[in-house]
């Protein structure tokens, strides 16, 4: 039995706390608001992120982060991109001894560019970081906790971590490879978002199947064509990091990068959407991260330039999608490798 906290109560958090708490950790779950902490502990639920699931009650909460940093001998990371370098900072002022970093955020930070790793590693006091191992793949919470079958993949360069937390999550309805590409495994992780906002738009647009495994394939073509100039593996993309999680997030009504895409799709303006969401849409800050990958390392990534134009300058989407088809003729697999 290993302990084990869950940084961030949201629907992700909560799930993955589940699954350690199931497989007989003792899991504390921290989150930034103490009602929540004394909803989880007094009621065993989570109303706001899962609304009809009843979590163990071996899984505890707090609002502590002292309580997180004297108990945890792995820490996973599961708050959205934008407040990762925040809950570091809070966690820094009371580490003590050196802990197993997990994360499973699924985004890359605008200007600066970093992947979910970066972030940690640079937010944090090397002393205190025994290793970041990343868990992505294609993983509704929401099927999670009604133990659906789920496969996911743990990445770190160091294999031996990427095993040990392998063992930590691995259950009968929750199957976790290991692959030692961390650049190729948080890129399609992050960038999937991006195509999935696309997809919602064209089915927002009632544009049909057609355009979405359009979407789909295309999307995959651009991602592995950056991930690849950016060190991943090229085989990583086709696997369940890269291809699976794109099917996942935009086929799903459980998606809110699929279900905000849709919205925008339908007329919805993105202050609109985002306000309705309640939930973390990440694909919309990594979209401005893509846009700027593509011209850092000088690749084409037609559907992420097409969207960031959609959501940062007001081009209807039915214009964008116009622009798309109306591109210079190409060869399909040259276009891809390029
Ligand atoms: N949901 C899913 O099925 C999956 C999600 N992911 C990824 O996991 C990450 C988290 O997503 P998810 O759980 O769905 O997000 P949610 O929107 O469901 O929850 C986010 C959680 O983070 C908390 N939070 C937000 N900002 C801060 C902050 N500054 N300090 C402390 N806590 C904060 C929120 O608190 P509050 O309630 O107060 O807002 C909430 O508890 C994302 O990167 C996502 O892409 C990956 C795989 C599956
Ligand atoms: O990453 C996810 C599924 O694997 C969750 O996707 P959404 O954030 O679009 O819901």
């Amino acid at each position: 039995m290993e302990k084990v906290c869950v940084l961030g109560a949201g629907s992700w958090g909560t799930a993955l706390a589940m699954v350690l708490a199931e497989n007989g950790h003792d899991t504390l779950v921290w989150t930034h608001r103490a009602e929540q902490a004394e909803e989880i502990n007094q009621l065993h639920t989570n109303k706001k992120y899962l609304p009809e699931t009843i979590l163990p009650v071996n899984l505890h909460a707090t609002s502590d982060m002292a309580k997180v940093a004297s108990h945890a001998e792995t820490i996973v990371v599961a708050v959205p991109t934008k407040a990762i370098r925040e809950v570091c900072e809070k966690l820094t002022a009371e580490l003590t001894k050196k802990v197993l970093f997990v994360h499973v955020s699924k985004g890359i930070e605008p200007d600066s560019l970093k992947r979910i790793s970066e972030i940690i590693a640079e937010s944090l006091p090397a002393m205190y970081v025994e290793e970041i191992v990343v868990l992505s793949g294609p993983s509704h919470a929401e099927e999670v906790v009604l133990h659906h079958p789920t496969t996911v993949t743990a990445a770190c360069a160091n294999i031996d971590a990427a095993e040990k937390v392998q063992d930590l999550f691995m259950n009968q309805f929750f199957r976790v490879y290991t692959n030692e590409d961390i650049i190729g495994v948080e890129i399609g992780g992050a960038l999937k978002n991006v195509i999935a906002l696309a997809a919602g738009i064209t089915d927002g647009l009632n544009y049909g199947d057609n355009a979405k495994a359009a979407l789909i394939t295309r999307g995959l073509a651009e991602i592995s064509r950056l991930g690849v100039k950016m060190g991943g593996n090229p085989f990583t993309f086709s696997g369940l990091t890269g291809m699976g999680d794109l099917i996942v997030t935009c086929t799903s009504v459980h998606s809110r990068n699929w279900r905000a895409g849709n919205m925008l799709g339908q007329g919805m303006k993105l202050q609109e959407v985002l306000d309705q969401m309640g939930m973390v849409v990440e694909g919309v800050r990594t979209t401005k991260a893509a846009y700027q990958l593509a011209e850092k390392y000088d690749v084409a990534m037609p559907i992420s330039t097409e969207l960031y134009s959609v959501l940062f300058n007001d081009v209807e989407p039915k214009v964008a999608v116009d622009a798309l088809m109306m591109r210079m003729k190409k060869r399909e697999i040259d276009d891809m490798k390029h």
